[in-house]
């Protein structure tokens, strides 16, 4: 499953880089409005760091007109940028319409199956569906919806080969439930990030190894890069 990181935040992409385990970034203007700074400015300093990694970038217009000269602009900026468009009719008969010619598409605000089935008839590249607000209002579906959608995608033909992507993440359970689901994608907060590389187990084996080794040796050691 490929970890996307979901923030506009340079040093958290940078942090995330470093670890070795990016494969690409999604944004939304809520992200990008928390960081002060214009959504193309971002999304293009964001592009420059990431290299060839898929970076997702919203739309924010609903009229047609105005929706389809707005992904048209953000599919201009980079290869691997992919234009995010909601969930509506209007969105996906513009998504109808540029896909063929090259555009790629994450439909986000995506919460059932068939509306992951609109969106993946209609020809994105991605599918954003999220999780955490569908567990908020407790109805315990999230986890069964995004494996109905995996094998979904597998089961028919579409024009382009969407990948799910699991989005809305708030804590390391929904990540589990995303690998088990066999999700293609999870974007995921930094902060949930640094949360996975984390097990009661791990820092307690890590300190008693550690105590051994000072007791045998009388060396002391810096344990300062084996803990975030
Ligand atoms: O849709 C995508 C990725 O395609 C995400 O950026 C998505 O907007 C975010 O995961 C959500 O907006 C975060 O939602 P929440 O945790 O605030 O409910």
């Amino acid at each position: 499953m490929k970890f996307f990181i979901d923030t506009a935040n340079i040093d958290e992409i940078k942090k995330a880089k470093q670890w070795g385990i990016l494969d690409g970034v999604t944004t939304n203007p809520s992200l990008i409005a928390k960081e002060g700074i214009t959504h193309k400015t971002r999304v293009q300093e964001i592009l420059e760091l990431v290299g060839d990694l898929p970076v997702s970038a919203e739309c924010v217009e609903s009229d047609y007109d105005k929706l389809i000269g707005e992904a048209r602009d953000i599919a201009s900026w980079a290869p691997n940028v992919y234009v995010k468009v909601p969930m509506t009719p209007t969105a996906l008969e513009v998504v109808k319409e540029l896909s063929p010619q090259g555009v790629n598409f994450n439909v986000t605000l995506v919460f059932s199956l068939p509306q992951a089935l609109l969106a993946a008839k209609a020809g994105a590249s991605f599918i954003s569906f999220f999780v955490g607000r569908i567990d908020d209002m407790g109805s315990g579906e999230a986890a069964q919806n995004i494996a109905d959608a995996v094998r979904m995608v597998k089961n028919y033909d579409f024009p382009k080969d969407p990948e799910i992507l699991v989005a809305s993440i708030r804590g390391p359970l929904q990540v589990t439930e995303s690998i088990r689901s066999g999700a293609q994608i999870a974007t995921i907060p930094y902060k949930i990030m640094e949360q996975l590389f984390h097990h009661p187990l791990t820092d307690i084996g890590v300190k008693n190894f550690y105590d051994d080794y000072v007791k045998a040796t009388g060396k002391d050691v810096d344990l300062g890069a084996a803990s975030l």
